[in-house]
């Protein structure tokens, strides 16, 4: 269950999680990345939940390290705008058996602005843009018909 407040740059959103007697038969959110640039992700309760996958290592859970900590998550559109260079994070969370646990996530969100990945310094000569220019309410409306498909269907 979440709760989401726009402004025109930016969006808090609030995530609860109930606890569940039974973890092993429900998530909490299904394995996704971000669609915006990036999360800033503050969990509660000192309950973890989150996992990334890693390439090697399968689903790994990013337990909370403190009460001051934030976890800073690459979104889809920086991925894009760095050519793929910061490649979003695949993730989903899982439910406890016995702790709510609740999260706050922060994006940037700028819907009229264009995505063009950053290909031109000296450090990468011809380097060639693997994705085209996209604009972030055009690629909100991909993801949102295409899901993980979202990245073929811009890639040149
Ligand atoms: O609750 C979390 O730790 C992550 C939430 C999340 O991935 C999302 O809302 O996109
Ligand atoms: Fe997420």
């Amino acid at each position: 269950h979440s709760i989401k407040s726009f402004e025109s740059t930016g969006a808090l959103q609030l995530n609860s999680y109930p606890y569940c007697p039974n973890p092993n038969h429900a998530l909490g959110l299904a394995p996704h990345t971000d669609s915006l640039f990036l999360t800033i992700l503050h969990q509660t309760n000192n309950t973890k939940g989150l996992q990334i996958l890693k390439k090697d290592q399968g689903w790994t859970s990013i337990a909370p390290v403190s009460n001051d900590a934030l976890i800073v998550n690459v979104s889809d559109l920086l991925h894009i705008l760095s050519n793929g260079e910061f490649p979003s994070v695949y993730h989903r969370v899982l439910v406890d058996q016995t702790k709510h646990r609740v999260s706050g996530l922060f994006f940037g969100p700028q819907v009229d602005s264009m995505i063009v990945p950053l290909v031109s310094s000296e450090d990468n000569v011809g380097v060639v843009p693997k994705y085209r220019n996209v604009k972030v309410k055009e690629y909100l409306d991909l993801k949102a018909k295409h899901l993980e498909k979202v990245f073929s269907m811009i890639r040149f």
